[in-house]
């Protein structure tokens, strides 16, 4: 996967692809791939670090500056630190009747490592979740025209799951899965974007790439060894990048008002091995989503507050 976001736009008539990355080697080299394949693509670079609030804003006030309309926001940026299986559960969940359902979703067998970052959030949850928040939020004038609609696509995950979320700790301080309960997030968030945006012309949509050989994958478990599980995996869905970006591909050719809020469009591979998206109706309600809606308001408010009141401090002290 070669950017963290990938943003497409769209000005005086001319396309433009932005990819913001934190790793500026890697886009470059992601960039000149592109321009291999499409040799007439405009493609522009940003620097971005999404699990950190400052870049975020400052990506944010650079993309404004190059352009004045945004037509697709596609928030890729996700990471899953220190996975571990769980053994025992993967062993009770072997021989119980949710074993095809666990190695589709990977349900209660991964568990993560999380961090503070420093200005207090988990890492985590800032990277999958809230640094992608306070972006769309930052190029919501760019996304809300009257003239076009746009769209947010979140890439999550099959192993969103409602158990490892909770509304009194959606930074998932206290347990265990934080990306399980992040990607629940995003999903709860892209309804809750729905519903207070469409009116100004913003839809946003929820993906799931399946299973992919990633670098986030090798971290679970030793490349080898998920090569020798392949078999069982591809049983359950597809399992190379290419496939994975199938849903992505097939939401850029869809009117962004024509999509389901309440679904989640999976890649999938059929056993002769064609690629098709098919939408899941996600584990999700209103009312949840609102309220998570109105949690990350309140902490947007306390970061930005909290950015402020250390420029204020670096300002006095020089
Ligand atoms: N692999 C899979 O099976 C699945 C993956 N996904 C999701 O797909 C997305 C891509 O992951 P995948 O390609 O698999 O894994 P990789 O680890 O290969 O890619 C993760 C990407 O996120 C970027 N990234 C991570 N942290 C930051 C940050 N703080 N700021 C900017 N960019 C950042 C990485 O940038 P850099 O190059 O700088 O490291 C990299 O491009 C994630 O959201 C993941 O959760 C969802 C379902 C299944
Ligand atoms: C012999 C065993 C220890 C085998 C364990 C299999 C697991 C490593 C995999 C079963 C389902 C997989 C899965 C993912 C990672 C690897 C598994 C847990 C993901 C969680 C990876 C990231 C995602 O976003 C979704 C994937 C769902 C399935």
């Amino acid at each position: 996967m070669f950017a963290c976001v990938c943003v497409y736009c769209a000005f005086s008539g001319i396309g433009l692809l932005c990819l913001a990355c934190r790793n500026m080697q890697r886009a470059e080299a992601a960039r000149q791939a592109l321009l291999v394949s499409h040799p007439t693509a405009q493609a522009t670079l940003l620097h971005l670090d999404v699990g950190n609030m400052r870049s975020v804003l400052r990506a944010a006030e650079e993309f404004k500056q190059m352009c004045n309309r945004l037509d697709y926001l596609y928030l890729n940026a996700g990471i899953m630190p220190n996975p571990r299986v769980d053994h025992k559960a993967f062993y009770k969940g072997l021989f119980s009747s949710n074993v095809v359902c666990m190695f589709a979703t990977g349900e209660g067998i991964l568990t993560q490592e999380d961090k503070v970052t420093p200005i207090g959030l988990q890492e985590v949850f800032a990277t999958n979740l809230f640094g992608h928040f306070l972006l769309v939020k930052e190029l919501e004038p760019l996304l809300c025209q009257i003239d076009h609609n746009s769209l947010v696509i979140w890439r999550s995950s099959n192993n969103a799951q409602r158990s490892a979320f909770s509304l009194d700790d959606i930074q998932h301080q206290k347990g265990r899965e934080p990306y399980s309960s992040s990607k629940y997030a995003s999903d709860l968030l892209s309804l809750a974007l729905n519903c207070h945006y469409n009116n100004r012309g913003l839809f946003s949509s929820v993906i799931c790439p399946g299973l992919v050989m990633t670098n986030l994958t090798y971290g679970i478990l030793p490349s080898f060894f998920l090569a020798l599980i392949l078999p069982v995996m591809w049983l359950v869905e597809g399992y190379s990048p290419y496939n994975g970006a199938e849903a992505l591909f097939w939401l850029f050719m869809q009117k962004p008002e024509s999509l389901d809020p309440m679904a989640k469009y999976h890649s999938l591979t059929s056993g002769l091995g064609n690629n098709y998206t098919q939408p899941h109706k996600m584990d999700i309600d209103e009312n949840m989503s609102e309220a998570l809606y109105v949690k990350l308001l309140e902490l947007e408010d306390t970061v930005r507050k909290k950015l402020r009141d250390e420029d204020l401090d670096i300002k006095t002290k020089n």
